[in-house]
């Protein structure tokens, strides 16, 4: 598991690990990793052209350090000093180095150090800003961005919160985060995530000082840890079956989707109960899949079940708002989707049961849900999942280009194994068959939806594999995800 941590979080650790170490000693530790990093990045290191744009605090120290780790190998290094202070002892060894300084305000000059650089590192603010980045930081991260020479952006992109991922105005794009001691809650959620690109965490020492996390990621090894497996003596029963009530007349394909997820991540049987055409639809192409044709809507004949999927597809009427409430009054383990959470938008009093619920809106569905924006929403995804969950007393798995699972007490999860070719119809409903089919066999609400999103994302890679994928292909290419976690290399952006 990959944990991570708020600023105030890290500050704390920092000052107690500091208090038993030579002063400097943690800045030069996370120097040599960054500059390691830069290096590995660089064709070689001689003779490249390599821009510093530094801020006043720390963050540029760190930058400053590496830049001169790089110019003694021989790198030509341009620091953009940004701040109305500078970390001295960074300048000083940047200098010695045989490195030179330049004021952002020197006309072209800089512009043109940034645009031939084959290297930018951004040591403009790490975790010690505060609020959107202001010039002439704003337009360095700007021009930066405008260059064709990768960032690698030093603690956290400047301009992204480092403990809520939140962006206010603009931030540096990079394509390598050099974070230091330990990951930080925005470098692993939406909008932050997507600034951050791939993260490299340096060990400065900071391991033992820090408290209990802010967030954690799943990995391969955590993920193959919790998922259930079959014991020599299982039976279908035994491992878990799983009922789910989607689709209608006018939607079919949404419980043709939410029955291929769940058949393929592990059931021992999958149920499905609904109108005629639907069931028509799962029987010709899942006939593993055992099916209740519906005359009324009631699951009274349908059979005992583990945990039950409900919503995707099912609209919005009279025959859904029955079905959710029948659905909600066993005493089962519920995952609500879709139309089942835009039903129960209206008496959010619904999802108070004793058995647990795992809700998995997109933040349009939560603004329904929860009366917020939905643009509030997706600026600041964590904090509103996590309202949520305390609000309506469930488990929330938040849909966005990075899922949150929020559970009240414990700390979030968050999930980056995706793919922007996911963002096509239906794939939500794949993922809702899947995080049912987990709960019916047995696992926890914040379990089941975590492992859910990070196989639904692995899953996604695998089906599209640099092309457009259906999310057909995705609850398809689900066992291969499955397998794939006995691999040793994984497919993260995440150390
Ligand atoms: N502590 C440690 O042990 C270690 C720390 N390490 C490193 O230190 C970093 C933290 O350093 P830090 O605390 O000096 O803060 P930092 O992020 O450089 O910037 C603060 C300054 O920026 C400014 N500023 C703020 N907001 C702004 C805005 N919106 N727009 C523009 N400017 C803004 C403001 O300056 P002012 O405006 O007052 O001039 C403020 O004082 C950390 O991320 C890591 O990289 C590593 O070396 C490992 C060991
Ligand atoms: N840019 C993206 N990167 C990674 N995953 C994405 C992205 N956009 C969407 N997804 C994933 O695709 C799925 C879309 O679900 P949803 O919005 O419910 O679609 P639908 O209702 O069509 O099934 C979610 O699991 C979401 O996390
Ligand atoms: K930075």
């Amino acid at each position: 598991m990959f944990t991570a941590y708020t600023a105030d979080q890290i500050r704390t650790a920092e000052r107690a690990l500091m208090a038993t170490l030579p002063r400097g000693t943690l800045m030069l530790r996370a120097a040599t990793g960054l500059a390691a990093v830069c290096a590995a990045m660089l064709p070689r290191v001689y003779g490249s052209r390599v821009v510093l744009l530094v801020g006043s605090g720390d963050n540029g120290g760190d930058a400053l350090h590496a830049g001169a780790v790089l110019a003694r190998r021989g790198a030509g290094v341009t620091a953009v000093l940004a701040g109305s202070r500078v970390h001295e002892a960074g300048l000083a060894a940047l200098l010695a180095a045989g490195g030179v300084s330049r004021k952002p305000g020197g006309g072209d000059d800089v512009r043109r150090a940034v645009e031939g650089a084959d290297l930018i590192v951004d040591g403009l603010v790490g975790i010690g800003a505060s609020g959107a980045l202001r010039e002439p930081y704003a337009g360095l991260a700007e021009t930066a961005g405008h260059a064709a020479a990768p960032v690698v952006a030093v603690d956290v992109p400047s301009g992204v919160d480092a403990s809520t991922g939140r962006v206010e105005g603009g931030a540096v794009r990079a394509a390598v985060t050099v974070t230091m001691g330990a990951l930080k809650t925005g470098l692993l959620v939406d909008p932050g995530a997507v600034y951050a690109g791939r993260v490299e965490l340096i060990d400065i020492g900071l391991g033992p000082y820090l408290p209990g996390p802010d967030v954690a990621a799943l990995t391969r090894a955590s993920v193959r840890a919790t998922l259930p497996r079959p014991a020599a003596a299982s039976d279908k029963y035994r491992r878990g079956v799983v009922g789910v009530v989607a689709g209608s007349d006018q939607y079919t394909g949404a419980a043709v989707l939410a029955v291929g997820g769940a058949l393929h991540a592990g059931a021992g049987m999958v149920r499905y109960a609904g109108p005629s055409r639907p069931v028509g639809q799962v029987r010709a192409r899942w006939p593993e899949a055992v099916v209740t044709e519906l005359d009324e809507p009631s699951i009274d004949d349908v059979g005992r079940v583990q945990a039950w999927v409900l919503g995707p597809g099912l609209g919005t009427g009279r025959w859904a708002r029955e079905l959710v409430l029948r659905v909600l009054a066993t005493d089962v383990p519920v995952l609500v989707d879709a139309d089942g959470l835009n039903v129960v938008a209206h008496d959010v009093s619904l999802l108070r049961r004793t058995a647990p619920v795992l809700i998995t809106p997109h933040a349009g569905e939560l603004a329904r849900l929860t009366g917020a924006a939905r643009g509030d929403i997706e600026a600041a995804p964590l904090a509103h999942a996590r309202a949520a969950a305390a609000e309506l007393g469930v488990t929330v798995l938040l849909k966005g280009s990075t899922t949150v699972v929020a559970e009240e007490g414990e700390p979030a999860r968050v999930n980056g194994t995706g793919t922007p070719w996911l963002a096509t119809g239906g794939t939500g409903d794949v993922l809702s068959g899947i995080a049912g089919s987990l709960l019916a066999q047995g696992l926890g609400a914040r379990d089941a939806g975590s492992c859910a999103a990070y196989l639904h994302g692995l899953a996604g890679r695998i089906a599209a594999d640099g092309a457009p994928l259906t999310a057909a292909a995705v609850a398809e290419a689900l066992p291969a995800a499955i397998r794939s976690l006995d691999e040793e290399s994984a497919r993260s952006r995440l150390p």
